[in-house]
Order: structure tokens, then C-alpha cells, then sequence
């Protein structure tokens, strides 16, 4: 299964000129890199200008046409995160669409990140994530900050999630944070995480990509710069199966014994 993350710069507030951006990429992604499965950072349609939400955040414009994008290149489209509006509350929203347009995924972001006041401007989601298919495999997503919570990705892999995606805007200075979470996720549940950050300034932060592919067993597959780029990988979500069954953390976790 060939995955690509969208490593991109977000401009700050600028909703249509992001959207081209992520039209191009995906076309990029898709006809250049040949992806089966492409994925976008968080809240790309917005960036971090949370201020001023109630007017740039989308209001039911996005779905549609993510899922004709999903429907046009018969891809897989892990649509990163999006603020978006619903009655008077404003979500940082996670979608993915199968290759034939239909929604699989619909996630909104449990655990604002004070440090960047999302918990002023956003609503929390009132559910956790559950897992969709991905072919013959299962797969689920987090955002960004969810990442600290190791309860997150614990719960989509005891859904049955091979795969984890991480959509993340993750500023400096916090890299071998970001380094060490998507590998310790990937490890102790024994998925492939995929985790894509966006690059550029954004208000006061300066965002560091380091987009990365992780393996079952730790390995970083691919790793992205501090620049724009596609990060291409091919995995074998079959080897998730042969790592659970050489250590197998799944059948000798002891919940009866665990304080949640
Ligand atoms: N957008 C976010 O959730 C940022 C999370 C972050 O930077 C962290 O250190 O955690």
C-alpha cells in the first residue's frame, strides 16, 4: 500500500488559497508518486488563526469536496484535520473517504492544546475514534496533541487499527517530543503510524514537518525535512500481524490489573 503525507505550508487564515494548495498536492501526490493513500496535516484549511474562526472556519463546504477529490483519484483521502462549524461550535475535525467518495471516518479532536488556546476557540469532540476499513486491513486516526494519550492509540488498536494516521501542526521546540510519542505509539501497539506535520510559520510558531512513517517495530520508514515535500512510502500491513504474534503484548496484557 503505497501512503503519502502531505508535508505542505499552511497559509494562515487563507481557507480558498489552502484549498488549491491541497488540490495540486493531492494531483502531485497521486500522478507523480503514484499514492494509494494520501494524507493531509491538521486544520490545513485554517491554520492556526483562531481568532478569527467564526469567520474563515468551513461551513459544510469541505466534506463534499474532499470526497469528489477521495472519488477522483480512487485514492484513499485522509483529509488531516479541518475547523469547521456545526451549530455554534467550532471542531478540529479529522475525515477520511474511501476511493469511492463515501465517508469512512469522522473524528473530532478530544484533548484541545492549551499552549496554542485551541481549548478558547474549539469545542472538544464527545467521542473517541474508532477504526474503518482500509482494505483488508483496519485503520484509525488521532490529532496531533491526542498523541500524549497513550489511551488513544490504545483504544483504536484494541479496534483492531493496523494503522494509526497522526495529522499534526507541531511547532518548535518540541521535535524529539514529536520524534519519541509517534514512535513509542507505534511501538508499544505494534501499528505503522504515520504522522504528518505541516512546515512554515504560522502566527508565532514555527512548524518543523519531520512528517514520519514508523514501523511495528519502531523503525522511522521515511522522514520528511523543515521544507514542503511528498513522503512516499510503501508498507506491508501484514507485518503488523507477524510482530504481534513474535511479542505477543495483545494476548498477555493483563486490564484487570490497570487503573484508567
Ligand atoms: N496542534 C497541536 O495539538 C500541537 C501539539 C503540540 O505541539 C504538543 O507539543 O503536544
Amino acid at each position: 500500500m503505497r501512503i503519502a503525507a502531505i508535508q505542505m505550508d499552511v497559509a494562515f487564515g487563507q481557507p480558498k488559497k489552502n484549498q488549491l494548495q491541497v488540490e495540486n498536492k493531492v494531483k502531485q501526490a497521486v500522478q507523480r508518486e503514484g499514492a494509494k493513500v494520501v494524507v493531509l496535516p491538521e486544520l490545513w484549511n485554517t491554520g492556526f488563526d483562531l481568532a478569527r474562526l467564526e469567520e474563515i472556519a468551513d461551513r459544510g463546504e469541505l466534506v463534499p469536496w474532499l470526497s469528489q477529490l477521495a472519488l477522483r483519484y480512487e485514492i484513499f483521502l485522509v483529509a488531516g484535520s479541518i475547523a469547521e462549524i456545526e451549530g455554534s461550535a467550532c471542531y478540529n475535525t479529522c475525515y477520511v473517504f474511501a476511493p469511492d467518495g463515501s465517508q469512512l471516518f469522522r473524528y473530532r479532536k478530544l484533548h484541545l492544546f492549551r499552549l496554542m488556546k485551541e481549548e478558547q476557540f474549539l469545542s472538544p469532540g464527545d467521542q473517541g475514534a474508532k477504526s474503518f476499513s482500509l482494505g483488508q486491513h483496519q485503520a484509525g486516526s488521532i490529532i496531533c496533541y491526542d498523541v500524549r494519550f497513550p489511551e488513544m492509540a490504545r483504544s483504536l488498536a484494541l479496534d483492531g487499527a493496523a494503522l494509526m494516521f497522526v495529522p499534526a501542526q507541531w511547532p518548535h521546540p518540541r521535535l524529539n517530543h514529536w520524534r519519541i510519542l509517534n514512535q513509542a505509539r507505534a511501538v508499544e501497539n505494534q501499528m505503522f503510524v504515520v504522522a504528518v506535520n505541516r512546515v512554515g510559520q504560522g502566527g508565532k510558531d514555527q512548524f518543523f514537518g519531520h512528517s514520519m512513517i514508523v514501523d511495528p517495530w519502531g523503525n522511522i520508514l521515511a522522514e520528511g525535512t523543515e521544507e514542503e515535500e511528498i513522503i512516499t512510502v510503501d508498507v506491508d500491513l501484514g507485518e503488523v500481524e507477524r510482530i504481534r504474534n513474535q511479542i505477543p503484548v495483545f494476548k498477555d496484557r493483563v486490564p484487570s490489573c490497570y487503573r484508567l
